[in-house]
């Protein structure tokens, strides 16, 4: 059997057992051969795509790790890049722990919401340039380049409402890490760069395909072909940030002042109940990357998941009026 979507729950409602995650649309639908599944990944083994391999030779530069926090009470959880003597480069192993980060994820059932932070006040430098030196061969590329495709990619569809945290700076593959989550709240002082064009490079984690999903074909091009340093004023102008973090708070020596706005901010999305905020997640990962009619029949089966839920009818039994 395919393993799709998220990791399978039964809800028990209206006498009858309803399989309730995109996963079952995904296994009837031919959407499962798109790679919307959960444990088949973009690639398969016609690309070169030999996961365990791959993740052998990651291995080799180790370094840095990544961090998982996730709070059962709030339902968020905080990722956190964390390699602070390289400006939170990605070493090989760490690019190993995202995907191992993500698969945990992937099986949180009760999680609402995702910060995705860097340590010590920066965000992310991108690859370990010591580890781009000796993959620097077009097979190793490639290879890393599905690997980090595939774990972002599942990283931007989890059910959790996701919100990068940008303080200093996030440059390269840092600033593709930034993409793949719904949302980036900049720290007053903070750049994202696509430094790629400086490195003789293009984007190959997905941020291009992500970038000009989020800010247009133009910016897109504009950011990338000119390698603009794009500050919170120009994030906010062009779309690519949502929100700005107050002014001083990251300076004052706290680190926790500005994953506390972060939480803050974020909290007005994940309100609720988890199998709701999930649902809503789950329609908009449809609707951003499937054509129309499948969006559709996606949506259909998760509103199948919510409508006579626990919250329905709770919502149902009371008086109700929205203000
Ligand atoms: C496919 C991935 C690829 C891509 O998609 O583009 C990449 O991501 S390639 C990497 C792209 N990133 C860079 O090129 C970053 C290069 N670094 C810098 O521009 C600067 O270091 C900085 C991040 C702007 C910080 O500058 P500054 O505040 O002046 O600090 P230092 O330069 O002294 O840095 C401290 C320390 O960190 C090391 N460092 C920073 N980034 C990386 C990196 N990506 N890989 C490895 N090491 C990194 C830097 O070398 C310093 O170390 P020491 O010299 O040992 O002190």
């Amino acid at each position: 059997m395919l393993w799709c979507g998220t990791v399978t729950q039964q809800t028990a409602h209206k006498n009858t057992m309803v399989i309730c995650v995109l996963g079952r649309y995904l296994l009837k639908s031919s959407l499962c051969s798109r790679s919307w599944c959960r444990k088949s990944s973009l690639y398969s083994a016609g690309h070169g795509f030999q996961p365990e391999e791959i993740r052998e030779k990651l291995r080799a530069y180790p370094g840095g790790a990544v961090d998982l926090l996730t709070q059962g009470d709030t339902g968020l959880a905080v990722l956190t890049v964390n390699n602070p003597s390289r400006m939170n480069a990605f070493s090989g192993a760490m690019m190993v722990e995202l995907e191992e980060r993500v698969s945990q994820l992937e099986s949180w059932t009760q999680g609402k919401g995702l910060i995705v932070r860097g340590a010590a006040g920066t965000f992310c430098s991108g690859a370990d340039l010591n580890a781009v030196r000796a993959m620097s061969n077009p097979q190793d590329g490639m290879k890393m380049c599905m690997f980090m495709q595939d774990a972002l990619t599942r990283l931007q569809r989890l059910p959790l409402v996701s919100v990068a945290l940008v303080e200093g700076r996030a440059l390269g593959g840092g600033s593709e890490l930034s993409t793949a989550c719904d949302f980036r709240l900049m720290a007053p002082d903070s750049v994202i760069q696509f430094v790629h064009k400086h490195m003789g490079l293009v984007p190959g984690w997905g941020g291009a395909a992500r970038l000009v999903r989020l800010v247009g074909d133009r910016h897109a091009l504009r950011l990338l072909g000119g390698a603009l340093k794009v500050d919170p004023e120009l994030g906010l102008r062009i779309g690519l940030a949502d929100g700005v973090l107050e002014e001083g708070a990251p300076q004052d020596g706290d680190e926790g002042v500005a994953l506390r706005q972060a939480e803050e901010w974020l909290s007005r999305y994940t309100k609720g109940p988890a199998e709701v905020i999930r649902a809503a997640k789950r329609v908009v990962s449809s609707g951003r990357e499937l054509p129309l009619t499948e969006a559709l029949r996606a949506e259909k089966e998760v509103f199948g998941t919510v409508w006579g839920g626990e919250a329905n009818l709770r919502a149902l039994a009371g008086k109700t009026k929205h203000k």
